[in-house]
């Protein structure tokens, strides 16, 4: 892997994943530093992956030739004002993952037009099986979109998008996706206990047939919708189930949650990109 050094703003649950994700696929923790305001924080990252922290951000982009900007999206406008100057000197690659923040306010804030590349991961990153879209702005090159592919992929699969307002649709699909599914174990859980299973066994045996479903679906080359059907079993108990949730019309439902997630982010980069 080429070694670029890259500096993370904001040394919360993300940036931990990438970096945990980085170091695990060898890349040297001396090329990796952080900028987080917590001392424990600062210190979990030095002790647990030996790369440089910093508590001052301008500190950290010294030397730095790719920016990972991880801070909470209410702060970007202010971090990236804050970091400016830092970063017109050193003109690094800029990769945001920050939810609802527009490509142009963070070249805007950022005081220029530097090359900026939109991820947008999720919390399966933490170990490693994210999901992650990306766009790149039109002044990222070849080399560029090869370096964030390369960082993100150290946390799961990524995919390009070919518009900056379809990371919103992926914030809707994959960002929230883990929400969605965590909610559907939640309900399987309870149907258990309620089918008369103690709490434990009802959790343990729905969490294993959500990994051994999904698991099937990336190792198979059949369709989720091949799979569902080999489940189902003409006149079985499958069947009397799925007639349930089919009634109930889960496509038409899971389509307004995934809309009402996409009109979410679409107001939030609105509101976020008219801050100054
Ligand atoms: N969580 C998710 O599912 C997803 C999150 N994202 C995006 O990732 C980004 C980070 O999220 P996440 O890691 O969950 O959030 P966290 O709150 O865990 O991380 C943010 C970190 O930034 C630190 N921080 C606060 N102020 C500053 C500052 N002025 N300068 C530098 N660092 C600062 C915080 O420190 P302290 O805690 O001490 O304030 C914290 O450690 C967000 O923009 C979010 O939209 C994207 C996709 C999915
Ligand atoms: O709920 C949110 O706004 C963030 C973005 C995607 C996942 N979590």
């Amino acid at each position: 892997m080429t070694t670029t050094r890259i500096a993370f703003i904001g040394g919360g649950n993300m940036a931990t994943s990438l970096i945990a994700g980085l170091v695990a696929d060898g890349y040297a923790p001396d090329a990796l530093q952080v900028a987080e305001p917590g001392p424990d924080r600062r210190e979990m990252f030095e002790a647990r992956y030996g790369v440089r922290v910093f508590a001052d951000n301008r500190d950290a982009l010294a030397d730095a030739d790719t920016l990972v900007l991880c801070v909470k999206p209410q702060l970007a406008a202010q971090v990236c004002t804050e970091i400016a100057d830092a970063a017109s000197a050193r003109a690094p690659l800029v990769i945001s993952i920050m939810a609802g923040v527009p490509e142009q306010a963070i070249q805007r804030w950022l005081g220029g037009t530097l090359a900026v590349v939109r991820a947008m991961p999720n919390t399966p990153a933490m170990v490693q099986t994210g999901a992650i879209g990306l766009h790149a702005s039109p002044e990222v090159g070849e080399e560029g979109r090869n370096r964030a592919e390369t960082i993100l992929r150290a946390v799961g699969l990524t995919r390009w998008v070919e518009s900056e307002a379809q990371i919103d649709a992926v914030t809707a699909l994959s960002g929230s996706g883990p929400a969605y599914f965590f909610l559907f174990m939640e309900a399987l859980e309870e149907a258990g206990i309620s089918l008369g299973l103690d709490a434990e066994t009802a959790r343990l045996l729905t969490i294993q047939t959500a990994l051994g479903a999904a698991k099937m679906a990336v190792e198979s080359e059949d369709t989720p919708g091949q799979l569902r059907e080999r489940v189902t079993s003409p006149g079985g108990t499958t069947e009397r189930a799925l007639e349930h949730l089919l009634k109930a019309d889960l496509h038409a439902l899971m389509k307004r949650a995934a809309h009402a997630a996409h009109d979410r982010a679409v107001e939030l980069s609105r509101s976020l990109s008219e801050q100054s």
